[in-house]
């Protein structure tokens, strides 16, 4: 197994599973005690077989010493989980117990219930009788049985309720997994954009993060003064003139630098990337080096380069920076991304947190450029759209860095897929950076120069844009648009894309239409579009996105996920159950945000 990158150090939160059974002895719970703890082990099993960390390994689970009877054991139950590092609960059960007596009472651990369908000792009594009372007490938990009537003895996991201690393990573990990091704030606010505004209240109540914030100024403190790996920084630069093509500079020819200025460009670029990340996660070989605060970090899991104005009106541009960090590998292998948010657009950088820590996959940033309808393409084309473009498209195209990997060239069974770094193969990290050219800076936008990633993503990917908003008043909310990723005629790609800044990476994104609400037309989803970004992960996880939202109290204000993918706690339902929106809404500012 590749080690993943300095990210996660500090290791990886577990599952805590607690087998909870009818305390009555002198028969009841002698006869319950083997099915019980079998079922903790049989979910045990099925998460650590299905599970990974980020770095590659099987997921963690820890069982209860004993089955919970009562509160006695409940507590000595909490005291394991404590001393283990558990950040998720879920208790499993096939039998009646008593409700209060045998809950988990941590108000900050995702928690579910799997009550045993079946009626010789009623377990979805249990799920229900305590899933009321966690309603009672405040503390949201997500209930779990079987649509078909199980026998006692079976031993199996239905597919049901596998998807549900799925969907549900997995955000809960990405909620563990935030807490206590940070999101590095590298300069303030670009351009006006409200996302740059880094709200700390947001990333504290709501996600556990703290807000870490450096001045960009300490990316030439660094440079100057050469607070940085020169030997890495070496093999960086060579592996960078072997792996990265330098396109054509598409500026008017009088204002194109000079080739000893793009020479320069380069050394920044690369000494600017390896600053940003030992900036997120610090460096040990900086302490060798004699500088023992640097190589320390800030505990980052995320963070944002503020870049326009003040740093590439001067500067070279974040783009290859942010691009390599958001990438799947780089001169030191394959590895985990780091996930930077550009503009230091904190609200996009939360999403393709959620995403990357969802699937263990590299993430997309971009801007929701330009909604193309059908007849726009084909009057300025000739082209008629089809397929899954058939609605009209969306130009998703950001000043430079999307993740490599969103080139599309990983595949699986032949499809162009995005992978964790662990399945990812060196010939595709090499395929990745092969259909990548860098293309010096557009010169009127970035007077500092630098170089920008241009790339065309593959069609043909299933794929899931969302969007986190903060509104004044309500708090954070959040939009969620599955889609696919298309390919269009070459000749009709050019037309479209020489419209705008053709230096940029494009992904041509189509999403599924309901023919409700905001997903009456692509025109909808873009004209519903919260902001100016959007983060694009692989694979359709809106429902993943759903339930991580709901533990966190997050809203969801559109969606195009089918019903039966849509799972969240138990008491969402008391806020109303014909409008599930709106229940959403009434739940999360009723519950309050996860830290507050
Ligand atoms: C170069 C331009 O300033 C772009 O960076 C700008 O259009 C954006 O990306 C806005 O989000
Ligand atoms: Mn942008």
């Amino acid at each position: 197994m590749a080690e993943t990158n300095l990210r996660f150090q500090g290791g990886f939160p577990k599952i805590g599973i607690r087998p909870t059974i009818d305390g009555r002895r002198r028969g009841v719970r002698e006869s319950l005690e083997e099915q019980t703890m079998n079922m903790a082990k049989a979910t045990a099993k099925l998460l650590s077989e299905t599970l990974r960390y980020p770095n590659g390994e099987p997921v963690e689970c820890v069982i209860a010493d004993t089955c919970i009877g009562g509160v006695a054991e409940a507590a000595a139950c909490a005291d394991k989980f404590l001393k283990s590092g558990v950040g998720v609960s879920i208790t499993v059960t096939p039998c009646w117990c008593y409700g209060t007596e045998t809950m988990d009472m941590d108000p900050s651990i995702p928690k579910a219930v799997w009550g045993f369908n079946g009626t010789e000792r009623p377990g979805a009594v249990y799920l229900a009788a305590v899933l009321s009372g966690y309603a009672q007490k405040g503390l949201p938990a997500f209930g779990i049985y079987g649509e078909q009537v199980q026998d006692a003895g079976d031993t199996t996991i239905p597919d049901d309720v596998r998807d549900k201690l799925i969907g549900f393990a997995r955000a809960g573990l990405a909620v563990a997994y935030m807490r206590g990091k940070s999101y590095l704030s590298m300069g303030s606010v670009s351009m006006g954009i409200a996302g740059s505004i880094v709200n700390d209240a947001f990333f504290q109540e709501y996600l556990g993060l703290r807000t870490e914030y450096v001045d960009m100024s300490e990316f030439v403190r660094r440079m100057e003064e050469g607070i940085y790996d020169g030997e890495e920084y070496e093999k960086a630069l060579a592996w960078v003139k072997e792996n990265c093509i330098e396109g054509p500079d598409n500026n008017p020819e009088s204002i194109q630098t000079s080739r000893e200025s793009k020479d320069k460009d380069w050394e920044t670029v690369v000494k600017m990337t390896q600053i940003a990340r030992d900036l997120m996660v610090g460096n040990p070989r900086l302490a060798e080096l004699g500088f023992g605060e640097e190589a320390m970090g800030h505990n980052a899991i995320v963070s944002g380069f503020q870049g326009q104005r003040q740093w590439t009106d001067h500067f070279p541009n974040g783009d290859f920076m942010e691009a390599m960090l958001n990438s799947s590998f780089d001169w030191n292998g394959i590895r985990a991304p780091y996930i930077v948010a550009t503009e230091n657009d904190s609200l996009n950088g939360a999403v393709m947190l959620f995403g990357n820590l969802l699937t263990n996959t590299a993430q997309i940033f971009a801007d929701v450029r330009t909604y193309w309808s059908p007849d726009s393409v084909e009057r300025v084309t000739g082209h008629k759209l089809e397929g899954a473009a058939e609605g009209g498209i969306l130009h998703l195209i950001n000043s430079g860095p999307a993740t490599l990997d969103g080139t599309g060239e990983q595949s699986r069974d032949g499809q162009p897929v995005m992978k964790p770094f662990w399945e990812i193969t060196e010939e595709e990290a090499q395929k990745c950076l092969d259909a990548t050219s860098w293309r010096p800076a557009s010169v009127e936008y970035f007077r500092g120069g630098g170089y920008s990633s241009d790339y065309l993503t593959r069609g043909g990917m299933p794929m899931t844009m969302s969007r986190l908003n903060l509104v004044k008043g309500i708090g954070p909310v959040l939009q969620i648009a599955e889609g696919y990723s298309v390919d269009l005629p070459q000749d009709v790609h050019d037309t479209l894309d020489k419209r705008t800044d053709s230096t940029w990476p494009t992904t041509w994104f189509a999403p599924k239409l309901t023919g409700e609400g905001a997903f009456r037309s692509v025109y909808d989803v873009m004209d519903n579009w919260g902001a100016n970004h959007g983060s694009i992960s692989y694979g359709h996880i809106g429902g993943d996105l759903i339930t991580l939202a709901a533990m966190l109290r997050i809203p969801v204000h559109m969606h195009n996920v089918p019903e039966d993918r849509v799972f969240r706690p138990r008491a969402w339902g008391l806020f109303g159950t014909a409008d599930a929106e709106g229940a959403d809404f009434r739940a999360c500012s009723n519950f309050g945000p996860l830290y507050k």
